[in-house]
């Protein structure tokens, strides 16, 4: 049996963002990321600075977490990462959440493919822009998104993209372009991930959320488009954990 590198369990909470955004929902979420994105709020996965607290579990090992945690409380559960992406073995978690009737979605930044993507209910994938330094395999991400679409996956994917600025904006236009037949959301950065002052956060991003959501409204190329912010961000602040 295989194990998975995970490095917090936790919820039920609020699906915080994109496609599903509002759900009661767990989280599991996994160690280990191929990119480092300047901006990331969920850093601790990869930089080392948490790495004490991975632990390896099997999958019934993370089923019986999650009930310990929400006994009968869930219908929904949520792995991300870190990239969950990366990990070959998922397929026997999805299919041991499927058969007790649990819904299954995941975040990933669309860098590789599993065969497992096939059996999400609710698939984000979240190509990073330019303000995160990272590059975007095209071919890659057009090798994901065509096997998906081929499988008849349209309603269970979407694609996220986190905007900061207004090359960001250009960035995700040029995805939304490229992938006309595929759910699009933006999503407002957090440009400050490590306030603990609630307040002045809250009225930070309300800032940037106004500032997308008022430059997408003005972009006529741009018309098939939902608008978010983190909506977790709002009620929890930069908090771990929620
Ligand atoms: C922490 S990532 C983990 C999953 C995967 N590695 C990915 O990036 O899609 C989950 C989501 O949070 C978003 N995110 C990370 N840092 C953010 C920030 N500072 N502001 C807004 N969204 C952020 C990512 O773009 C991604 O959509
Ligand atoms: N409530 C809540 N919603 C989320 N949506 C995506 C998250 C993530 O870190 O992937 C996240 C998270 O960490 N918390
Ligand atoms: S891809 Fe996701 S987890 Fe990895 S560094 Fe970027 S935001 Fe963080
Ligand atoms: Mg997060």
């Amino acid at each position: 049996m295989s194990s998975i590198p995970v490095m917090e369990i936790f919820g039920p909470t609020i699906q915080g963002e994109g496609m599903v955004i509002g759900q009661k929902t767990m989280f599991v979420r996994t160690a280990g990321c191929d990119y480092s994105c300047v901006w990331c709020d969920s850093a601790f996965t990869w930089d080392g600075s948490a790495k004490e607290e991975i632990v390896p579990m099997s999958a019934a090992e993370i089923w019986k977490k999650l009930n310990e945690l929400a006994a009968e409380n869930f219908s929904h559960v949520t792995i991300s990462g870190g990239n969950p992406g990366l990990l070959r073995n998922l397929a026997e978690l999805i299919g041991l959440l499927k058969e007790n009737g649990v819904a299954v979605a995941i975040e990933t930044q669309g860098s590789c493919w599993q065969d497992w993507f096939l059996l999400v209910d609710n698939l984000t994938i979240s190509p990073k822009p330019p303000s995160s330094k990272m590059n975007t395999n095209d071919q890659v991400l057009d090798n994901i998104i065509a096997r998906l679409t081929a499988e008849n996956r349209q309603d269970h994917i979407s694609l996220k993209v986190v905007v900061f600025d207004e090359d960001d904006f250009q960035y995700a236009k040029s995805i939304a372009n490229r992938y006309p037949e595929v759910p699009f959301f933006l999503q407002a950065g957090n440009d400050d991930i490590t306030s603990k002052d609630h307040a002045a956060l809250t009225g930070k991003l309300l800032k940037k959320y106004a500032w997308l959501t008022e430059r997408a409204m003005a972009d006529k190329q741009l018309t098939n488009v939902r608008v978010l912010p983190q909506l977790h961000a709002f009620v929890w602040g930069n908090k771990r954990g929620v």
